[in-house]
């Protein structure tokens, strides 16, 4: 059953949907749109509080069945919070209980002592209405089994400790957050789980870990699962302003109001953002027009609250009211409205006015795209622009802030939607509802097994790990151990008489799990961190912990090669823990496995250590009896079978004859073949298979799933294929930057900076990185520093900066190479210095909002007036003639007289020559000019100038 969104519920409700955003938010829930999904109790709540204020149908909805067996999973609502983001702390914002801790949840064959049933944590429907962090349930963190109670037990014992014993033999005092942890979901982009691992004590607060540093295991173990990225965040701060605030609207923008015609609405004082504005929706009446500053600009002014009278008759003030009716005109009203809607020509086009319905653009659409959707001639929108004082070509990709204005002026709410978004929208067009799909699961879900990635240290020994543990399938001997390589293997463990399984990938590193993620796909469950005994911690460790920390996978650490000479086993632990790694027997909450890849020593330890380490840390349960999600992990193209894909399923059974879309490639599913090339007809959660049958190759990292049949199979992956091929226009999107960071923060996209720190010298690293975690930010927002490292940058940290919108701050390091061609297509911003202290001042400033771009004014050119025609139409033209540089349309003006300048910020709104509109004019032309200023005098000089942003020192 799916979940009832925003603008559902307010139309259930009778209000409109930024009504109900904004009292959402006001009571603290993170809803970030109308088309976001909410939670049981906050639709109960909102209900409450609407009927309170006017009783209205509320009750005996589909939803209302819904409420009932509503109560949350254990582990949070994954797929949901991880989807959109912050949409779903307002259900969960207490900390609970994650998952079912102990082997008994996930595997109720196994005998666990006293714990026999699955243990699964209610979330309470009052949860919402306490956003602190309570110890309510710490129960379950109490009863969380350590992975430490297996290592070298007697397996009774182990298993009943395992299932029950606090780690430390003390009862965990605090809750962990109870963020969703999308862990598998391979439609998520961000991460929400917390950690497993860390100090285990309770995080509360709001910035949890942020300025740790230095103390092991607290930074990364406070640091904020949940605030981390997308998941419910404890504390979150309530109400933050929606957008639309103090952005820039089309009123503010120079030369708007020369193009007020006669007839226009007077400007609404004060106000936000013209038509999209609050003041219309609250009753505004006719006549209350634009936003700050705008004179009556255009067919700006509200549209919603200037043009009342339009729609049902309680719209005749506003909006309020005027949706449910709409659908009751008689033709003539119908006609009287499109008349009105008819703006007066602007730049001598005409177009339709949007009655502020909600158009859905996609990332990087052009004008043309929503021309399209409006249903306008492309060419009219570039001529409202131009207007609106920006050029674009129809065709060329635009950024939100220019739609959103563009919005506001022609009457439309303009929302710019993410590729995730745009991908569950297009999914909802065919009626596959992935977050609905999952939250129906709950009662069906069964254990699956544990995704592994190995990373670590070049020649540490992943390879080779990989290789002992696939030969060390213990339980499916027949084969003489895996053959073929496929991206992704399945081994079977015996695991005191209980056979599980393990999935790993087959490609070691964390380049490739970064690029994953860097997809959206998130398939570890597990990293298992390969240190050679003999060598220990070196540069590329760090970073495969960093990576795994930055995606909330909890690590295994395989200290290879202990059969060396010089091994040091122990060396590695101590060394371990300064990167928060503390070992068991250091009290720590992380395993630690000696082994030997060459002499396939400690494998099963490990493989058990895996096992448990996923029974303690993370619910891995997934419905099998469905269609199949997953990601594909490997594809290529083979000659004579065509199209290879090895996919992970993630959730549902996949079958061969399914329709299946892998990206934007389709097919039917012909044959599939697990790791031994045996035929299989069917994959369960977490089994990788190699997929023959799809028409095209997909990528590493493309989700799949399995479409009710070919046709809706191909028309999804045709749909993608548009998408990405306009995402690809839009590279340019921009990030989080410093400059900007203090926007976003008021827009509340973020509230975190994540930082990479890149250095010439381990010492100026390190140095860097405690000094900016002294800064004091207070407590509104967090600095997290995701990733530090020696050396240039380079891909893989534009890939982690990308997926964690981070900053990367380079200090006496440069990117390697076509690395800054990357950060600059990903929009990533990197931030160079060579003091130390710069680097501070410029990321406090940047937290405490104070980092503004410089800009200078940078003349570009003058032109005399040498004579003044007048014209009806333009008013006052400066014939003149171009003394100095380029004189160019749309840049902004000075009038200078006898070297006084008598008029400023003017800006060329016209310029000819001849007969022909052109858009700049050089030295030694003439041409003619409107400035929109009507003192102009032969002799007079126009100055031109732009403002340039001007780089720090
Ligand atoms: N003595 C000993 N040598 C090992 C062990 N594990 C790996 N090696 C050796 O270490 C070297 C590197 O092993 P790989 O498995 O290729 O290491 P890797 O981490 O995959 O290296 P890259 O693929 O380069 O990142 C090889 O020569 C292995 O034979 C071990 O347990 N003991």
């Amino acid at each position: 059953m799916a979940k009832l969104r925003v603008h559902e519920l307010a139309k259930e409700l009778g209000i409109t949907s930024k009504d109900l955003l904004t009292y959402l938010r006001s009571s603290g829930e993170f809803v970030k749109a109308s088309s976001s999904a909410l939670e049981p109790p906050v639709v109960r709540s909102a209900r409450e509080h609407y009927q309170s204020v006017s009783p209205r149908k509320a009750e005996g909805t589909a939803d209302a069945r819904k409420q009932g067996s509503g109560p949350a999973r254990p582990g949070g609502a994954r797929s949901s919070g991880q989807r959109s983001g912050g949409d779903h702390t307002g259900p969960h914002p207490t900390p609970g209980p994650r998952a079912p801790r102990s082997g008994s949840a996930q595997e109720p064959a196994r005998s666990h002592g006293g714990h026999e049933a699955p243990h699964r944590p209610e979330h309470s429907s009052t949860t919402h209405a306490a956003p602190h962090p309570g110890p309510s349930q710490s129960e379950h963190q109490g009863s969380r089994p350590a992975p430490s109670a297996r290592s070298g037990h007697g397996a009774g014992q182990g298993r009943q400790e395992h299932s029950g014993a606090p780690r430390q033999g003390a009862p965990r005092p605090g809750p962990r957050p109870a963020g969703p942890r999308p862990g598998n979901n391979p439609y998520a982009s961000s991460q929400g789980m917390p950690r497993p691992g860390g100090s285990g004590g309770p995080r509360p607060g709001p910035r949890p870990g942020a300025r740790h540093q230095g103390q092991p295991g607290s930074e990364r173990s406070g640091r904020p699962g949940a605030a981390g990225s997308g998941g419910p965040r404890p504390g979150a701060r309530p109400g933050r302003p929606g957008p639309g605030g103090n952005r820039p609207n089309p009123g503010m923008m120079p030369g708007h109001a020369n193009f007020a015609r006669p007839g226009d609405r007077p400007a609404r004082p004060g106000g936000g953002r013209g038509g999209r504005g609050g003041g219309p929706r609250t009753g505004g009446g006719p006549g209350t027009g634009v936003g700050t500053g705008a004179p009556a600009g255009g067919f700006g002014g509200g549209p919603r609250g200037g043009r009342g009278g339009r729609g049902s008759t309680p719209g005749a003030f506003g909006r309020g009211g005027g949706r449910s009716q709409r659908g009751r005109k008689s033709k003539r009203a119908k006609r009287q409205e499109f008349e009105q809607q008819s703006a007066p020509t602007i730049g001598g086009v005409s177009i339709p006015r949007g009655n502020g319905q909600e158009i859905h653009i996609r990332q990087g659409a052009s004008l043309a795209d929503l021309a399209d959707k409006i249903n306008v001639n492309p060419a009219a929108l570039v001529t409202v622009l131009f207007h609106l004082g920006e050029m674009a070509t129809a065709t060329q990709s635009l950024d939100q802030d220019t739609f959103e204005a563009l919005g506001a002026e022609l009457g439309y709410d303009l929302k710019v939607v993410s590729p995730e978004d745009e991908d569950r929208e297009l999914l909802e067009s065919f009626d596959i509802d992935l977050e609905a799909e999952e939250a129906d699961d709950e009662e069906h879900l069964k254990a699956r097994p544990p995704v592994v990635t190995v990373m670590g240290h070049v020649d540490h020994g992943k390879t080779k790990l990989l290789d002992a543990i696939r030969h060390t399938d213990v339980v499916d001997t027949e084969h003489g151990g895996i053959t073929q390589h496929i991206g992704a293997y399945q081994v079977r463990v015996d695991v005191d008489g209980q056979d599980r399984a393990i999935t790993f990938i087959d490609t070691p590193g964390h380049e490739a799990f970064t690029a994953m993620r860097a997809r959206g796909a998130q398939v570890t469950d597990i990293a298992v961190l390969v240190v050679a005994a003999d060598d220990g911690v070196m540069p590329q460790t760090v970073e495969a912990i960093n990576h795994a920390q930055a995606a909330d996978v909890p690590i295994v650490v395989a200290v290879n090669k202990i059969d060396k000479e010089g091994a040091n086993p122990q060396k590695i632990r101590s060394q371990l823990t300064e990167y928060g790694l503390v070992a068991e027997e250091y009290g720590g909450d992380v395993m630690f496995v000696d082994v030997s890849a060459k002499q396939r020593i400690g494998i099963k330890e490990l493989l058990e250590a895996v096992l448990l380490t996923a029974d303690a840390a993370l619910d891995l349960r997934a419905n099998p009896d469905t269609d199949a999600r997953g990601v594909a992990i490997e594809a290529n193209l083979d000659r004579g079978r065509g199209a290879v894909a090895t996919m992970l399923v993630q959730r549902g059974t996949l079958h061969v004859g399914d329709a299946v879309v892998v990206g934007s490639a389709h097919g039917r599913v012909r044959a599939m073949f697990d790791e031994y090339g045996k035929e299989v007809p069917a994959a369960l959660p977490s089994r990788p298979v190699q997929v023959i049958g799809l028409t095209s190759v997909p990528r590493a990292g493309d989700s799949f799933l399995v479409a009710s049949d070919d046709r809706t199979a191909r028309q999804i992956a045709d749909k993608r294929e548009a998408a990405e091929r306009a995402a690809l226009l839009a590279k340019r999107r921009k990030r989080v930057s410093l400059e900007d960071f203090d926007k976003v923060l008021k827009e509340g996209e973020v509230d975190t900076l994540n930082l990479i720190i890149k250095g010439d010298v381990s010492g100026a690293v390190e140095a860097l990185e405690d000094s900016l975690l002294r800064i004091d930010v207070g407590d509104e927002v967090q600095l997290r520093i995701i990733h530090r490292g020696v050396g240039a940058i380079t891909q893989n940290d534009v890939n982690l900066a990308t997926v964690d919108n981070a900053v990367i701050i380079a200090f006496n390091v440069r990117p390697a190479e076509r690395v800054a061609e990357l950060a600059e297509s990903e929009g990533v911003e990197i931030k160079y210095y060579n003091v130390i202290y710069a680097a501070i001042d410029d990321v406090e400033a940047a937290l405490k909002g104070m980092l503004k771009p410089i800009y200078e004014e940078v003349a570009l050119g003058s032109a005399e007036i040498r004579q003044v025609f007048h014209s009806g139409k333009f008013g006052n033209i400066a014939g003149s003639l171009v003394r100095s540089g380029v004189i160019r349309r749309g840049a902004k003006a000075r009038l200078v007289r006898d070297g006084v300048v008598v008029a400023d910020n003017l800006e060329i709104q016209s310029l000819r020559r001849e007969k022909d509109d052109v858009t700049e004019v050089r030295e030694g032309y003439e041409c003619g000019i409107t400035l929109g200023y009507k003192d102009i005098a032969e002799g007079d000089v126009v100055e031109t100038w732009e403002m340039r942003e001007k780089a720090r020192d």
